[in-house]
Parts: structure tokens; sequence; C-alpha cells
């Protein structure tokens, strides 16, 4: 996805007379509806990996096993107990939920867009750290993704539209 993201808005023209407050006007609707969206993906049980910086000492759970097997099969990534550090050699920008939340609920992301960005890092991230694609934490990074991306698409064309509409209300005086 190039830096627009999704759901770029079809050029629809919105009505934005009269208060701002309204939805489809408002610039600023973007970052309430992250804070839900975020609420909401915090409440699915895939979030649970992603929650917190990944620490794979700690969660022996979380060590990649091939397929769904509980057995302690150990791939070749997890032969020492370095494998912390195996997840810090293979990513170069750790990101997850917490940090996240903190950055919107500080006010620093200057649009939707930038939330968005963050959060595929932390999809981006566990694709790049499996070795299997049927891995458990694999599998529930993509129904996060899926239910994600259902949701950020809107948000963003909204936050466009209601730009789009800001620079078109107000003349410019040259
Ligand atoms: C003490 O609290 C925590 C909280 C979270 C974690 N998470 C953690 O270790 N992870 C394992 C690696 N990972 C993957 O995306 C991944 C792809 C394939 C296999 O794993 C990210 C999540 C650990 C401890």
């Amino acid at each position: 996805l190039d830096s627009d993201g999704p759901g770029t808005s079809s050029g629809r023209r919105v009505k934005c007379r009269g208060r701002r407050q309204s939805l489809k006007c408002n610039p600023d609707a973007w970052k309430k509806q992250c804070k839900e969206l975020l609420s909401l993906i915090y409440e699915r049980e895939d979030s649970e990996p992603f929650r917190q910086p990944a620490d794979l000492l700690s969660y022996p759970g979380y060590q990649e096993q091939e397929g769904e097997s509980s057995e302690s099969v150990v791939p070749e990534r997890q032969q020492d107990s370095s494998l912390s550090e195996d997840y810090q050699d293979v990513i170069d920008t750790p990101v997850d939920f917490s940090t996240v939340k903190e950055t919107l609920e500080a006010g620093n992301y200057g649009s939707p867009l930038e939330f968005y960005k963050d959060v595929r890092q932390i999809f981006n991230n566990s694709k790049a750290y499996t070795s299997n694609k049927k891995s458990r934490i694999y599998s529930m990074m993509l129904r996060l993704s899926a239910l994600f991306e259902s949701r950020i698409k809107n948000i963003i064309s909204e936050y466009k539209s209601a730009i789009q509409s800001q620079k078109r209300r107000r003349p410019r005086y040259r």
C-alpha cells in the first residue's frame, strides 16, 4: 500500500455545510474511531501475543511450533535459549499494540495514516518472524489483520474527505 493507505476517497463530494461536529466533516473524528478500533482489537484473543513487546523467553507458549502440535518440537530456530536475541536479530522495528495505544492517547499521531503504518508494522513483523505459515501466532495475526483492514479503510477515507472538504471551504486569500 502506498502512503495513501487503503480506501482512498472515491472523490465523492461530502457536504460539509454548518457545524464541523458531524462525523463526515470533522477531521479529528479519526482519533476516537482509532481508539474504538484499538479497543475492539484488545477484546480479541487473537491480539494477546501482540499486546506487549515480544519476549519469547518469558512466554515459551509463543515459541514457534510446527503446525498446531503442542509437544515441545523445537524447530532449528529455538535450539538455544537466546530466543529473544533471535527476535531482535530478525525484527528491526519491534512494535506492539501497547506502544500504538500510548502514541494514540498521547496525541502523537498526526493522522490515521501514521496510526495505520504502525499497526501494519506489527503484522509485518509477525509475517517476517514466522518460519511456518501454519503457526498459531501467524494465524492469529492474519485474522487480526483482516479485522483491522476492514475497519481502518473507512476511517481513512472519511478523514481524507473531511480534509478535502476543509480545503475546498477555505478560500485562499492571495
Ligand atoms: C510477557 O509478555 C509477552 C507478551 C507478548 C509476547 N509475544 C511474543 O513473544 N511473540 C512471539 C513472536 N511473535 C510473532 O509474531 C510470531 C510469529 C510466529 C511466531 O511468533 C510476536 C509475539 C511475549 C511475552
